[in-house]
């Protein structure tokens, strides 16, 4: 026997028994720290976080029918296109205003079935502009229609209302030097209640929502109470501007759509130069004031939001989120080439994709397809950037040929040129 061996088995007999066992259990517990460590930085699939499955057993189906409603300023053009999209590859019904309303339900007024292209209905679908009328809007929907709406933090939302509705709104017009600041400081001076286009001067969420944006929390907190209990009472998610991403994947899983199903191209963004670049804190707390029932409005919507991250699961959430920002990153570069950026509208060549111009003033930016885009991606990219106006159009004509001569596709890059603005109500409206 080698020398080695000898003296391996002379150290073997000094150890008690006890102490070879514990030696073998600290080397296997070693090992299991090894390998899962190596698992958990190198394959983080293999350790679920806690994402309860989206499919049920059966599996739900995609649900088809749902009402947006596009709030002002708060990124619902961005939802509008993906539900626009949804509703075109699942071969879906859109209510579209009639041409007499613009693009929108006749807003100001409260929403009415009378405001709906008979060609759009009846629709699986609604997601353009309108003032909230529950029982029109059950009128309109069928059954079982999923409703869904979005708010934004108020001062953020006021400084995009403000500069954007700056030529529109008299309460607007009357500051000078077209200063938030100035308007901010002595609201009273310049908002005239019940004049044309005054709700988006003040709590402009609360009366897209249906109620009275007079009101104030201060002299009347049961009205804000009533208010959200409404609002609760038919909408089965409210989505926050802030928490986009997020947003998204409540509204996926809430609907049993694939993450591919809510990828987006930021819509309707104005120029680094038509915004403040941060809002100062005093004009913040200001903006909140004078928006007394939308702050309400939001802070309580902010607060369930996050209570519904955590039901599904905070880590769950922000994983999907993650993998749909990946995913919307690949599709943008695919769609408008390596270093996808939003333009001013002076630099889009491609029509159907110039974003309308609320103002000389104010620089609302949009994607153009790569010279020469063609091909069979090119539809979709071009929907995937196509403004407000321009989509609406397309789909009204689309759903009135389908009413008649079903075969011929619409055009979508030969179609002509849309009108340029998107015109607001020009005559103040009765409510
Ligand atoms: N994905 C996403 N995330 C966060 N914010 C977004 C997103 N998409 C659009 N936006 C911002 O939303 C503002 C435009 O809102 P709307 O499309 O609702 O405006 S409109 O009422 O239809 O005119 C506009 O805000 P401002 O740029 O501050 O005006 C957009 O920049």
């Amino acid at each position: 026997m080698p020398p080695i061996l000898q003296r391996l088995q002379q150290a073997t007999k000094m150890m008690s028994r006890r102490k070879i066992l514990l030696l073998v259990l600290g080397c296997s517990t070693l090992s299991l720290l090894i390998h899962q460590g190596a698992q958990l930085s190198w394959y983080p699939k293999l350790f679920p976080l806690s994402c309860p499955p989206l499919r049920d057993s059966p599996p739900r189906p995609k649900h088809m029918t749902v009402a947006f409603l596009k709030t002002h300023k708060t990124a619902g053009t961005t939802v509008q296109n993906i539900l626009f999209r949804f509703a075109e590859r699942h071969n879906l019904t859109v209510a579209l205003p009639h041409p007499s309303c613009e693009h929108q339900f006749c807003y100001p007024r409260n929403f009415s079935a009378h405001f709906v292209h008979p060609a759009t209905r009846p629709p699986h679908v609604l997601a353009s502009h309108l003032r909230f009328n529950r029982a029109e809007l059950a009128r309109l929907m069928p059954p079982g229609t999923v409703y869904v709406t979005i708010l934004r933090e108020p001062a953020a939302m006021f400084e995009s209302l403000f500069s954007y509705y700056n030529q529109y709104c008299p309460a607007f017009r009357r500051v000078p030097n077209a200063s938030l600041e100035a308007f901010l400081r002595a609201p009273e001076a310049y908002y005239r209640a019940g004049e044309h286009f005054a709700m988006f001067a003040h709590n402009t969420l609360a009366y897209d929502l249906g109620g009275d944006n007079e009101r104030s929390p201060r002299d009347d907190a049961a009205y804000l109470a009533g208010l959200i209990r409404q609002v609760e009472e038919v909408f089965s998610l409210v989505m926050i501007a802030e928490y986009f991403d997020e947003s998204l994947v409540l509204l996926r899983r809430l609907l049993a759509w694939d993450l591919d199903d809510v990828l987006y191209a930021k819509l309707n963004a104005r120029a680094a130069s038509s915004r403040l670049a941060a809002i100062p804190a005093a004009l913040g707390r200001a903006a909140r004031a004078w928006n007394a029932l939308d702050a309400g409005l939001y802070d309580h919507f902010n607060a369930t939001f996050w209570r519904r991250v955590a039901r599904v699961g905070r880590a769950c959430v922000e994983r999907e989120a993650r993998e749909l920002r990946e995913a919307r990153e690949r599709l943008l570069r695919r769609c408008f080439g390596a270093q996808p950026v939003l333009r001013p509208a002076t630099q889009i060549r491609t029509k159907q994709l110039q974003p309308w111009q609320p103002s000389r003033k104010v620089d609302i930016m949009g994607y153009d397809l790569p010279s020469g885009g063609a091909g069979p991606a090119t539809e979709a990219c071009l929907k995937l950037a196509m403004p407000e106006v321009q989509y609406s159009n397309y789909l009204l004509r689309k759903q009135k040929r389908r009413g008649g001569v079903r075969a011929r596709p619409e055009p979508v890059l030969d179609n002509p040129p849309p009108r340029p603005i998107r015109a607001l109500p020009r005559a103040p409206q009765v409510h």
